[in-house]
């Protein structure tokens, strides 16, 4: 049996997907996503599972750089999974009394709407999951009122839900992916995703849209592309990118070849099957036969032969 960590305690939308994508795996709570990545890199776990994006708010940022940095792990898969926030509350506290909430920043941001309406004078608090909120409102002495999280934490630490599905928009969904240290990859199923960051060699005029060129020309389709400040001084920045297909693709290896020729470091992050299950649309001329025989033609004007 697998053992995966997550981002704990439990309660957590992570939880939730985990719970219902791997049912049979162990479960390792993690307080926040670098331990949890960092349990998988250890091998106290197999793997983790830690979310990444959000429909509405874009981008955990902190999954993105903890990614970039230390040990390399692996994508292995990824899920898309509905959430729904619910205001949690010690037992007979009242809307009106809600002064201090704690929550999860990307729940705060899909809740910004539903706070300002209900709760204009709340002042709202950071914690590192919307599970660890419920069970910070829910110990002796807390001087938060209430929590933002799923209605199940409630259950788990004691509290009453006095409103539910509070999020901005009832379709939100969020990534959630699966990683594991380095090892075999999945094998293609002709409707995946490749991650990876890369470190510019040097910054000047085109260096971003030189990146972009090497997927333009092979026909590699981006579904997300993210800058992150490197921490050297303000301006410099590296880049996650997420396209469609399988490293095993003769045009996304050119792709990823082309970039590591341009790259200072080129960090691959994996290729997996899509939650989605959509297939990769084939650009003509991009497909493995057509770099194949390209490769042959051009083997046989080196040998003098054409
Ligand atoms: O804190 C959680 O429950 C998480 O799994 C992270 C998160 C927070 C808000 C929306 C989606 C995921």
């Amino acid at each position: 049996m697998s053992k995966l960590a997550y981002l704990g305690p439990q309660g957590t939308f992570c939880e939730a997907a985990l719970r219902l994508l791997e049912p049979d795996a162990e479960r390792l709570p993690c307080a926040n996503v670098g331990a949890a990545l960092d349990a998988a890199r250890d091998g106290e776990a197999d793997g983790a599972v830690v979310p990444l994006e959000n429909s509405v708010e874009g981008a955990i940022t902190q999954t993105l750089d903890e990614l970039a940095g230390g040990r390399a792990l692996h994508i292995t898969g990824e899920w898309l999974l509905p959430v729904e926030f619910s205001l949690l509350v010690r037992p007979g506290t009242e809307l009106a009394q809600i002064k201090r909430v704690l929550t999860h920043p990307a729940a705060h941001t899909q809740c910004r709407g539903f706070i300002e309406r209900e709760m204009p004078g709340a002042v709202v608090i950071a914690a590192s999951s919307t599970a660890a909120a419920a069970q910070e409102v829910a110990s002796p002495g807390s001087p938060y009122d209430a929590a933002i999280s799923p209605a199940i934490a409630g259950e788990y630490y004691g509290l009453d839900a006095i409103a539910s599905d509070i999020g901005d928009r009832s379709d939100t969904v969020t990534r959630f992916i699966k990683v594991n240290r380095p090892g075999r990859l999945p094998e293609p199923t002709g409707a995946d995703r490749t991650s990876l960051v890369a470190f510019l060699r040097d910054d000047h005029p085109g260096a971003l849209l030189e990146m972009l060129s090497e997927f333009a020309v092979r026909g590699v389709n981006l579904t997300r592309i993210e800058s992150r400040p490197t921490g050297d001084g303000i301006g410099r920045y590296f880049f996650h990118f997420d396209f469609e297909g399988h490293i095993a693709d003769a045009r996304v290896g050119e792709a990823v070849a082309g970039l590591h020729r341009l790259c200072d470091d080129l960090r691959f992050l994996g290729s997996y099957p899509r939650a989605d299950r959509v297939a990769t649309q084939i650009k003509e001329g991009t497909a493995d036969p057509d770099f194949a025989e390209a490769a042959e033609w051009l083997g046989k004007i080196r040998a003098g032969l054409a």
